[in-house]
């Protein structure tokens, strides 16, 4: 499961990459692995896992973790093959969500591409780009099936659907706009559009405008364009991140305090990723670790117990699970099991976030 940071040259993606590496390299549990130079990998943040290490006294805490793809900056024109066009494209096509860096801030030094700072024509470029590229595949796939359609009247309904996106995109409007039904939405999942990935924003911001005005005019309007589309915003300065990253914890703690911070914005940006990707955590605990582990929302206990082994899966014989916070209220296990909080779950449970699992199984 990856993202992909795009946005236009120069915007600052680099440094956002560079503040999440630096934040992963640092998170000394994890086992730390630069797959290529542009691929990142960091901690999910994760309070729980602390609270949790402590109660059950456990030696280790081991957090979950995500990816972040470095994708070079799109220009206008990416969809012919323009820049290195094709190329970005492809990139997108790897990822499964999309963290869109679009600039706010203002600083003569740092060229602009198009020469001016204006948010909604920066996300525009880009989408336009992406659903241009969709409307290959459609009218490939359009073509396509109205072959096939001829012998098999089944694929009527898919044919519909296709013109319908087609019509929307033509329209210069976003696929997310249109009102799938749940069936509707796994057909166009696996049409694989550019457009239809999930998305989220950041703002790009000063260091003077996170001092004291995070949400200045640029961000407003980005705000406002996410709305539209039922995404989510989330306010960076990707120059204080990379700077910050170079800190220790204490440091960190004290420079947001100063801030009037509680959580920095690369904390916010990774758990909205996370979201974003469809993604949840399940924990384990003991003696020996605390750990967090990822599976996609709407898994079932079996599917979750082979995420830690694939025998622990196929000889599944039943969950016991007890939620964090129930845990944590009772004081630990044994207080949690005499209040019949422990609950024994099987083969059909569906897995919660927070759910703390111990999984028996044969082998
Ligand atoms: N919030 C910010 N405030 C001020 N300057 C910033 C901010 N974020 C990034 N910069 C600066 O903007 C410049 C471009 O940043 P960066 O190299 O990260 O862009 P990029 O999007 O990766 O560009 P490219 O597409 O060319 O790879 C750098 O000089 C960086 O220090
Ligand atoms: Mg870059």
């Amino acid at each position: 499961m990856k993202l992909g940071i795009v946005g236009l040259p120069n915007v600052g993606k680099s440094t956002l990459f560079n503040a999440i590496t630096a934040a992963g390299a640092e998170s000394a549990n994890y086992p730390f692995c630069t797959i290529e130079p542009n691929v990142g990998v960091v901690a999910v943040p994760d309070e729980r896992l602390k609270v949790l290490t402590k109660l059950l006294n456990s030696e280790k805490e081991v957090p979950t973790a995500i990816e972040f793809f470095d994708i070079a900056g799109l220009v206008k024109g990416a969809s012919n093959g323009e820049g290195l066009g094709n190329k970005f494209l492809s990139h997108i096509r790897e990822v499964e969500a999309i963290v869109h860096v679009v600039r706010c801030f203002e600083d003569e030094n740092i060229t602009h591409v198009e020469g001016r700072i204006s948010p909604i024509d920066d996300i525009e470029i880009i989408n336009i780009e992406l659903m241009l590229s969709d409307l290959d595949i459609l009218n490939r796939r359009i073509q396509k099936t109205e072959k096939l359609v001829k012998s098999d009247k089944t694929l009527q309904k898919e044919l519909d659907i296709l013109n319908t996106i087609k019509e929307t995109i033509e329209a210069g409007n976003s696929v997310r706009s249109i009102d799938f039904t749940e069936e509707e939405k796994r057909f166009v999942k696996e049409l694989g559009l550019l457009s239809y990935k999930p998305i989220l924003y950041v703002a790009n911001i000063s260091e003077e405008d996170l001092m004291s005005n995070p949400e200045n005019e640029y961000v407003k309007q980005v705000i406002d364009y996410a709305k539209a589309e039922n995404s989510e915003v989330i306010i960076i300065s990707a120059q204080i991140e990379a700077e910050m990253s170079e800190l220790t914890d204490e440091e960190k703690d004290s420079f947001l305090k100063d801030l009037g911070l509680h959580e920095s914005g690369l904390n916010k940006l990774i758990k909205a990723s996370y979201r974003l990707l469809g993604l949840m955590s399940f924990l384990t605990t003991g003696p020996k670790e605390t750990r967090a582990w990822t599976i996609k929302i709407g898994t079932k206990a079996p599917q979750a117990a082979g995420k830690i082994h694939s025998d622990m899966e196929k000889g599944f014989i039943r969950a016991e699970v007890v939620s964090y916070n129930d845990l944590v209220s009772c004081g630990g296990y044994p207080q949690a099991r005499e209040k019949g909080l422990v609950r024994l779950e099987g083969k059909e449970y569906v897995m919660q976030d927070g759910d703390v699992v111990l999984f028996r199984f044969n082998v």
